[in-house]
């Protein structure tokens, strides 16, 4: 099965190259997604089997000064990939967020409950999920949280790199959801792929980490796991303002992933264990 990936630099495409190096990886320089018309042209020329888009714009705090940069990005160029994918007649496989969902609420997201992103890149990310869903090939929207590895720039990297100056920090402790591990989203589109290639499964998934926390919660465990001497007082998302608003509940339910594909969501303490691991080699 032959797979391109756009994305090369990112956390899940990094994992997803240590774990498909025979896939092939479209860098921005080889295709930049603020140009759609590439990123379908680009799946035309190499006439793939299967398509992961793990490309995206995701500085949410930027997002809120450049939406129509991230509009193109995370909404536009998905949207000409599926096209491109429907007209080959392969799987397209795109990741989304928990945050096209406002928040309200206690339980897990479900995947039919209606969407109302808060800010910018929720409502980019939005744009991609309808765009793609609207080309109507076959299809498989993977809609994640807190996604973290030792890669990039995630909260794991920003909570150590803090740690170094700091032994004391203030982190939301009213915001809940599911840290993710990169390797595992990586490891569950290689497997839907397989699936999709062979016409099963389809349509919109959550996979979130579990247990669920906050982030204040994440970042004692962080500590704790690291070894790290770090006071971590959890504060409301009044005390810590940001430029874009983020949802107070990002728990999503996994199920339809474990019907469909026979996957689970991830227990992100052991992938934690294994990023704190691969940062100390
Ligand atoms: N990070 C998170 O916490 C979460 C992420 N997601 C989603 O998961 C997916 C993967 O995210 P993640 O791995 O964390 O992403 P990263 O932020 O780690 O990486 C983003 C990747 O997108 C590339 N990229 C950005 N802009 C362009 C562009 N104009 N043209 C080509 N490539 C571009 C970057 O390339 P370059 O290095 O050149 O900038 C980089 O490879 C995305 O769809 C994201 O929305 C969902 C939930 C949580
Ligand atoms: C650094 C820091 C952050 N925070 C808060 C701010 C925010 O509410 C929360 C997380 O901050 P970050 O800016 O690291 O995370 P953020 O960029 O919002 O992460 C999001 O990225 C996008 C791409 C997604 O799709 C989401 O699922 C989610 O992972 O922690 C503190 O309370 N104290 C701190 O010292």
């Amino acid at each position: 099965m032959s797979i391109l990936v756009f994305g090369s630099t990112g956390q899940v495409a990094t994992e997803l190259r240590r774990q498909a190096p025979e896939a092939t990886f479209l860098s921005r320089a080889d295709a930049d997604l603020s140009d759609p018309d590439a990123c379908a042209a680009a799946i035309a020329a190499h006439k793939p089997d299967v398509v992961i888009n793990a490309a995206a714009y995701t500085a949410v705090d930027r997002a809120e000064e450049e939406e129509a940069l991230a509009t193109t990005v995370n909404g536009d160029a998905p949207a000409a990939m599926a096209r491109a994918c429907a007209d080959l007649g392969v799987p397209f496989l795109h990741v989304s967020t928990d945050y096209v969902f406002d928040g309200t609420g206690t339980d897990p997201w479900q995947v039919g409950d209606p969407v109302a992103p808060l800010g910018a890149y929720g409502r980019s990310k939005l744009v991609g999920e309808e765009g793609v869903r609207a080309a109507g090939g076959a299809h498989a929207i993977l809609r994640t949280s807190w996604v973290f590895s030792a890669h990039g720039n995630n909260f794991v990297k920003t909570m150590l790199r803090l740690s170094e100056t700091r032994d004391a920090l203030n982190v939301v402790e009213d915001q809940i959801g599911g840290p993710t591990p990169a390797a595992d989203i990586a490891a569950t589109l290689l497997a839907m792929s397989a699936k999709m290639r062979a016409g099963q499964g389809g349509g919109t998934y959550h996979y979130g980490g579990a247990p669920a926390t906050s982030w204040a919660g994440f970042a004692r465990e962080i500590f704790t796991r690291a070894g790290r001497d770090v006071t971590v007082t959890g504060i409301p998302t009044k005390d810590y303002p940001t430029p874009a608003a983020r949802p107070l509940n990002s728990q999503m339910d996994g199920s339809t992933l474990r019907t469909d594909f026979g996957i689970d969501p991830p227990d992100w303490r052991a992938g934690l264990d294994a990023v704190l691991r691969d940062l100390t080699v």
